[in-house]
């Protein structure tokens, strides 16, 4: 372990110094504001970040879809949904790592705005997988070891949760114009399952700890409504509150 006074260099990563709870941080990005937006599959995060990506001084960091679909010649997302107890493990694991590198990557602008975070991947999908009895126990295990030592070790701010809130039937029309191949199979019934987990989590508030305040935008209106909502809501996501 390194001693507060010691610098690590990893890269992207200077870890410099603990914080009053002993969890590493990074140096010099105290005061730059980290926005997660959050929502069930094709509620609308990706145009709701293309949209602000427009707003100078925002940096916008999209889910890396396109590695969970191409690790080294090999699709993980596609397996996952084929035969989800062998390989949602695999692909669970990857999202953690590939969402920790994201959370960790050096913020180029004033306020960062990124999609989902590594707490909906554990919180939403992993518990989803584990719940409906499709992730073996010792799987889950072993993700949730990962996770506890991740956020127990090292500090991973969010100071404000977008949650789009949508209806599963909105996503599931919007996932079926979207079209993208590994998802084809999906059906309502796993959109209302995240969805609920979803609604535990950030409205009842009754499931996994909220790592930041919640602002909740409905989205299942059409998209010149989604701008307006999102013009009513600038000054609230701009400055990280929810009031
Ligand atoms: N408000 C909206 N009304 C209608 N279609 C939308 C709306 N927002 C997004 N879409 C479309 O729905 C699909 C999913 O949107 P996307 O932004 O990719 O969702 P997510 O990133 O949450 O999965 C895309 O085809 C997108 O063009
Ligand atoms: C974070 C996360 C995502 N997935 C799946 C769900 C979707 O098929 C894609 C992400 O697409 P979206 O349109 O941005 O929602 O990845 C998953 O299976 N597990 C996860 O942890």
């Amino acid at each position: 372990m390194l001693s507060p006074s010691e610098t690590k260099k990893s890269g992207y990563l200077t870890m410099q110094s603990y914080s009053s709870q002993g969890k590493l941080v990074r140096n010099g990005e105290k005061n730059k504001l980290v926005i997660c937006i959050e929502g069930n599959i094709a509620s609308g995060k990706t145009t709701c970040l293309e949209y602000f990506s427009k707003t100078s001084n925002i940096e916008v960091l999209t889910e890396p879809v396109s590695k969970w679909r191409n690790v080294r010649g090999h699709n993980p997302l596609g397996l996952m949904y084929q035969d989800p107890t062998r390989w949602g493990i695999t692909l669970q694991t990857y999202i953690q790592l590939t969402m920790l590198d994201q959370h960790l990557s050096t913020i180029s602008a004033p306020m960062r705005m990124m999609e989902r975070s590594i707490y909906s991947a554990k919180y939403i999908f992993v518990e989803n997988l584990y719940r409906s009895g499709k992730m073996p126990e010792v799987d889950f295990a072993v993700l949730s070891e990962w996770f506890e030592w991740i956020t127990q070790n090292i500090a991973i701010p969010v100071d404000l949760i977008v949650y789009l809130q949508s209806s599963p039937q909105t996503c599931h029309e919007r996932l079926k114009e979207r079209c993208r191949e590994e998802e084809k199979i999906i059906p309502l019934e796993y959109l209302e399952a995240i969805h609920q987990l979803y609604e535990d989590w950030l409205i009842k508030k009754t499931s996994f700890n909220v790592p930041a305040p919640v602002l909740v935008i409905s989205a299942d209106d059409d998209l010149q409504k989604m701008i307006l909502q999102y013009e009513e809501n600038r000054e609230k996501i701009l400055s990280g509150s929810n009031v």
